[in-house]
C-alpha cells in the first residue's frame, strides 16, 4: 500500500513518480484543495492497460474525475475501472471511463481511495461514507493500493479522531446486532450507533441493502486484529472498515 498526500510521503519510495511540486508553503489551500492535490498525485500512478479499482468519496472524486480527463485527453489508454460503490460507478460512466466487475477481472493493478483515519502504521479506517464493503471487496483484489489522504487523516490510533468506526450489518434485528458489537468493546468506552439520514432519522441503507452501526470509542483499543476478527464473528456483521496492513 502507498500513501499519498500533499507533502507526497509515499511508502513505496522506489515505485513513486517524480514528485510534482508542492505550492510554497505559505499558500494556504483549503481542504478541497489539499484533496485535489493529493488526488492528482496518486493518479500519476496510473497506466495506460491498467485494470482500476475506483474509490469513492469527496478525495477519490478528484483522482477518478482526472482519470476520465486524461481518458478525453487521449493521455490514457485502454483502462478499465472497477467502482467501488453505485456513485463511483455513475461518476465513472458520466467521464466515459470503461468498467468491468471483480467476475471478469478478478485482480487489478492499481486501486485509488481516500480513508477516514490512517495510522501510523498504516491501519486505516474506512466506510464513513458508506462504501466499505464494496471498498473492501475491490482494493482487497488489487497488486497496489494508493491511499489518498490529506492530513487532518492522520490519527495516532485507529478511532482516534473521535468519529465513527463503521461496521455494515445486516438490517434483521439490528439492534441485537449493534448491541452485541457495544458489549464486545465495553471496556474501551465504546457507543454503537445506528447509522440515520434525514429529519425522521431513517435507516441509512448501504448499496447492498446493510445498515450501518458506527462505533465510537473513547479508549485505544490496541489489537486490531482481535478488534477485526471479534467483530466479523457476530452473526449479522457483514463487513468493518478496518483495513488492516
Ligand atoms: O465510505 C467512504 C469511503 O471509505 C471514503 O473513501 C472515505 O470515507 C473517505 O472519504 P473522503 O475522501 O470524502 O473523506
Amino acid at each position: 500500500m502507498a500513501v499519498a498526500f500533499p507533502r507526497f510521503l509515499c511508502t513505496e519510495g522506489s515505485a513513486a513518480p517524480t514528485p510534482t511540486p508542492t505550492p510554497p508553503s505559505s499558500v494556504a489551500l483549503t481542504q478541497d484543495e489539499l484533496k485535489r492535490v493529493a488526488a492528482y498525485k496518486a493518479v500519476e500512478f496510473v497506466e495506460s492497460g491498467m485494470v482500476l479499482g475506483l474509490g469513492t468519496g469527496s478525495t477519490a472524486k478528484y483522482a477518478v474525475d482526472q482519470i476520465g480527463e486524461l481518458i478525453q485527453q487521449g493521455k490514457l489508454h485502454n483502462i478499465v475501472g472497477i467502482p467501488t460503490s453505485k456513485k463511483t460507478h455513475d461518476q465513472a460512466i458520466s467521464l466515459g471511463i470503461p468498467l468491468s466487475d471483480l467476475d471478469t477481472h478478478p485482480v487489478l493493478d492499481l486501486a485509488i481511495d481516500g480513508a477516514d483515519e490512517v495510522d501510523p502504521c498504516l491501519n486505516l479506517v474506512k466506510g464513513r461514507g458508506g462504501s466499505l464493503l464494496r471498498e473492501k471487496m475491490v482494493e482487497g483484489a488489487c497488486r497496489r493500493f494508493v491511499v489518498i489522504v490529506d492530513e487532518s487523516k492522520m490519527v495516532k490510533w485507529l478511532g482516534g479522531s473521535g468519529l465513527a468506526m463503521p461496521v455494515e450489518i445486516v438490517p434483521f434485528c439490528w439492534k441485537f446486532t449493534a448491541e452485541r458489537l457495544q458489549g464486545l468493546f465495553g471496556e474501551y468506552g465504546c457507543v454503537a450507533k445506528l447509522r440515520t439520514f434525514g429529519e425522521n432519522c431513517e435507516p441509512f441503507v448501504t448499496d447492498n441493502a446493510n445498515y450501518i452501526v458506527d462505533l465510537y470509542f473513547e479508549k485505544e483499543i490496541g489489537d486490531l486484529k482481535w478488534a477485526s476478527d471479534s467483530i466479523l464473528r457476530l452473526a449479522g456483521v457483514v463487513e468493518h472498515g478496518m483495513f488492516l496492513t
